[in-house]
């Protein structure tokens, strides 16, 4: 069920957000890898899933490449047919990717089910709410894993007081950015 007054909201904050995430410096990807390892490194041994930069995304890879050495499991999402969950395949520094929907890129290999994902947004606040690019495809996707945690990883200039959200958004348990590590749920799982 689609509640047109939300999804306008959304249409409205994502415009705004979209407009306002531009002209970042994608080094504070290396600030965020050290606040990520310092306050809220994945468990040993957790599958960590990433994300390859689109847009005027912060850039992952210095935290990929600092999980890899320290022996994780990596995985990044691939972007399949609109309405399902993303699929995750295995990847490690180094490994080519081939390109998919909407400009992203994913790996060509077994798929893996992660238990810690940093997960993208356009927007996030205070409560873990997040924005996405209105396809669904992280919300469907958490939903799928409850026991998973949920790292979002933005720059710090994308917080907004508050995200419209409805029933389907799933919270994240915290937010990354190049400033500081925002716990946003109390109720985490084990780790994080
Ligand atoms: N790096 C990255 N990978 C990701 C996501 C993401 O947000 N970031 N996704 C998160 O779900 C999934 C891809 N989802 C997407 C859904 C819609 C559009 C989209 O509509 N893109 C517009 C252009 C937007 C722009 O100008 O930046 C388009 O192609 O018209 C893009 C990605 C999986 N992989
Ligand atoms: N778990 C779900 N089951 C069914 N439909 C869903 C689910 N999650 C989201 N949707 C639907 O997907 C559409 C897009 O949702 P929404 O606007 O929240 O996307 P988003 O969070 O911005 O994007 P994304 O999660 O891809 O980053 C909406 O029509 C929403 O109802």
């Amino acid at each position: 069920m689609v509640d047109p007054v939300l999804a306008a909201a959304k249409a409205a904050a994502r415009a705004e957000a979209m407009a306002r995430r531009t002209g970042f410096d994608p080094a504070l990807g290396g600030r965020l890898a050290a606040i990520v390892l310092a306050e809220s490194p994945p468990p040993q041994g957790a599958i960590v899933s990433g994300f390859w930069p689109i847009g005027d995304e912060i850039d992952l890879r210095p935290l990929l490449i600092a999980l890899h050495a320290r022996g994780h499991r990596l995985c990044l999402p691939e972007t399949v047919k609109r309405g399902n969950p993303l699929i995750f395949r295995r990847w490690q520094p180094g490994d080519r990717l081939i390109p998919g929907r909407f400009g992203t890129s994913h790996p060509d290999s077994e798929t893996l089910t992660p238990d810690f994902l940093l997960v993208p947004l356009l927007a996030f606040d205070r409560t873990g709410h997040r924005l996405g690019y209105g396809a669904g495809y992280y919300d469907r996707t958490l939903a799928a894993l409850p026991h998973a945690f949920r790292l979002g990883c933005a720059y710090a200039a994308q917080e907004i007081p508050e995200v419209p959200a409805g029933p389907n958004d799933v919270r994240l348990h915290a937010i990354a950015t190049e400033q500081a590590l925002i716990r946003a749920m109390a109720e985490s799982p084990r780790f994080g």
